[in-house]
């Protein structure tokens, strides 16, 4: 699913009414439909209780008044409190006219803030995609109002005060929302931790814009949910062996990490690999053939780390990183791996697939010279402040997509920038946004077991770079998600996500 800038958005609006010979009040009507139909789905009459509806001046206004009179219609009392302005939107000014008399109206003014007791719903139809700069005066007044008054805001399209693609200045008034309701498409801005306390939960009614505008426009900006992924894993073929999935290669652990060479080398076997070998160091020889009889096992010549690159023939992707500590010799092991991987492997032609994280990650941040060496089509799994030892701090969320885009640009390779919407960065520059996951995840480990499911993937031979990683990081998400459901999040071990993971695919089956 793609996701569009707020002045694509309004080309998308215009290019529907061509394409579907629509005026713009009958869109507006559509969009008021969806946004009533949620709320009613959600809150019956008696639930709401008296809904108050803050409406600006443009069309998120118009499809408050509207919203307002189909709600009247449904039998829930609502009133709507407008704010003043010079102009008003043509869309607005047909929805004002044709505002039933039993919705009380007023204006609001500095003097006349409307009433809002805690725990009253309220509609917050301020200001939608049209922000033309931060709220100031008036507007800024009602929304800091509003936030104070503990209420349940339900907001039109986007929170009002927050711009759909760009950052606002810190202090600027944004409304907090518990719930936003919006249409066609997801925006950019709520997929950003900053603007977590402002989205609340989102949700995205369909109400039929140009699916063939989408189709034709271009955006760095992508959005993976289940329709984007359908069909990705490929069938197993009835006379396959274990040599058609791959062998796969992790080095990982070190002593006190082996847990993490253990969760990323059950999560490789989960994930559909062929065959899997660990190269690990010495003290994790019982704890590794223990906990993973399918795996093979090398053991390193150091009992505590990794010092020595084994031989790579006959591999079809190598990890390194989980567990794996920052010695000089395994930072030495780290720099031998990227040169051997750049030479094309006799089988594809192409560089050894690799996938690089956790202190793999650390030490390239610590010698930067050896970004050059990266392969073509190399995977990169840094959480947010990895990312930031390989590049700078950012100074907001929008700074460190532009980070990212860059590096994955400069670098020819594919970085996951992991998160409750993990963004996989590509070498052409598209940035596509995750939809699975949940804070149960937040649990150490749950990043090895990505790093393993990215590393049995992108030894399959049938999937691209591309592909191999975006299904890996939506299955690693749906296997968090499916755990949650047994455990719960608070409750919920990487070791779990691990064992989600076969369920997880067996929804491609
Ligand atoms: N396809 C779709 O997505 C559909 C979209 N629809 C709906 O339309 C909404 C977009 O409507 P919109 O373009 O009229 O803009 P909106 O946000 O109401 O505000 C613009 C007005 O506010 C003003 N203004 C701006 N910033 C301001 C500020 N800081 N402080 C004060 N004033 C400010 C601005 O004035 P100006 O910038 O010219 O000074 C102008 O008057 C969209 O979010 C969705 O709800 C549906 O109806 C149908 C399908
Ligand atoms: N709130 C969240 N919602 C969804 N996924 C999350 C959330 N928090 C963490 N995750 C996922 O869990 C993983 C955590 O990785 P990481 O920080 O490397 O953990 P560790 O180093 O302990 O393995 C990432 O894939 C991340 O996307
Ligand atoms: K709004």
């Amino acid at each position: 699913m793609k996701i569009l800038s707020a002045a694509q958005t309004r080309e998308l609006d215009q290019a529907t009414q061509t394409e579907q010979r629509l005026i713009s009040v009958e869109l507006m009507e559509r969009a008021a439909s969806a946004f009533v139909a949620w709320l009613s789905s959600r809150y019956s009459s008696a639930d709401a209780g008296e809904i108050l509806i803050l409406c600006g001046p443009g069309n998120n206004g118009g499809d408050g008044l509207a919203v307002a009179r189909q709600l009247l219609q449904r039998g829930y009392r609502v009133r709507v409190a407008l704010l003043p302005a010079t102009r008003h939107s043509p869309d607005w000014q047909h929805n004002r006219q044709h505002l039933p008399k039993a919705v009380p109206s007023s204006e609001i003014s500095t003097k006349k803030l409307p009433d809002i007791a805690a725990g009253a719903l309220v509609i917050d139809a301020l200001f939608g995609t049209g922000l033309s700069r931060p709220l100031a005066g008036l507007a800024a007044t009602v929304v800091t109002h509003l936030n104070q008054a503990r209420a349940r805001v339900i907001a039109i399209d986007i929170p009002s005060g927050l711009f759909a693609d760009q950052s606002q200045p810190a202090d600027s008034a944004v409304v907090c929302a518990q719930h936003t309701v919006s249409f066609g498409l997801p925006k950019l801005a709520f997929l950003l931790p900053q603007n977590a306390e402002y989205m609340g939960e989102w949700s995205i009614e369909d109400i039929g814009l140009s699916q063939k505008f989408v189709a034709d426009t271009t955006t760095p900006w992508h959005y993976t949910n289940a329709a984007a992924v359908a069909g990705a894993l490929p069938v197993r073929p009835k006379f396959s062996h274990k040599g058609t999935f791959g062998h796969a290669l992790l080095l990982a652990g070190s002593r006190g990490k082996m847990g993490a060479a253990v969760l990323a080398a059950g999560a490789c076997l989960r994930s559909g690999v062929g065959l899997l070998t660990a190269h690990i160091p010495g003290c994790g020889y019982d704890i590794f053939q223990t906990s993973q009889p399918e795996a093979m096992c090398l053991t390193d010549a150091k009992a505590d780390f990794i010092s020595e690159l084994p031989k790579l023939d006959g591999y079809q992707a190598v990890g390194i990183g989980p567990g794996l500590g920052q010695d000089a010799a395994s930072l030495a092991v780290l720099r031998q791996l990227l040169k051997a991987a750049a030479k094309p492997t006799a089988k594809t032609g192409k560089p050894l697939p690799l996938v690089i994280d956790a202190d793999a990650l650390n030490l390239l941040g610590q010698h930067r010279e050896l970004l050059k060496l990266l392969p073509e089509n190399t995977v990169l799994t840094p959480h947010p402040k990895e990312f930031e030892r390989l590049t700078e701090p950012a100074r907001d969320d929008y700074h460190r997509l532009d980070l990212l885009r860059d590096f994955a640009v400069q670098h020819h390779c594919l970085v996951v920038l992991k998160g409750a919407c993990t963004c996989l960065a590509t070498p052409e520059g598209e940035l596509h946004f995750n939809n699975t996951g949940n804070p149960g995840m937040a649990t150490g480990g749950s990043g090895d077991v990505l790093t393993g499911i990215l590393l049995a993937l992108r030894a399959h031979a049938q999937l691209s770079p591309f592909e191999a990683v975006r299904l890996g990081v939506y299955a690693h998400g749906r296997a968090g998600d499916l755990a949650a459901t047994h455990s719960g999040q608070a409750g919920l071990v990487a070791g779990d996500i691990v064992r989600h993971i076969g369920p997880a695919l067996k929804e491609w089956e």
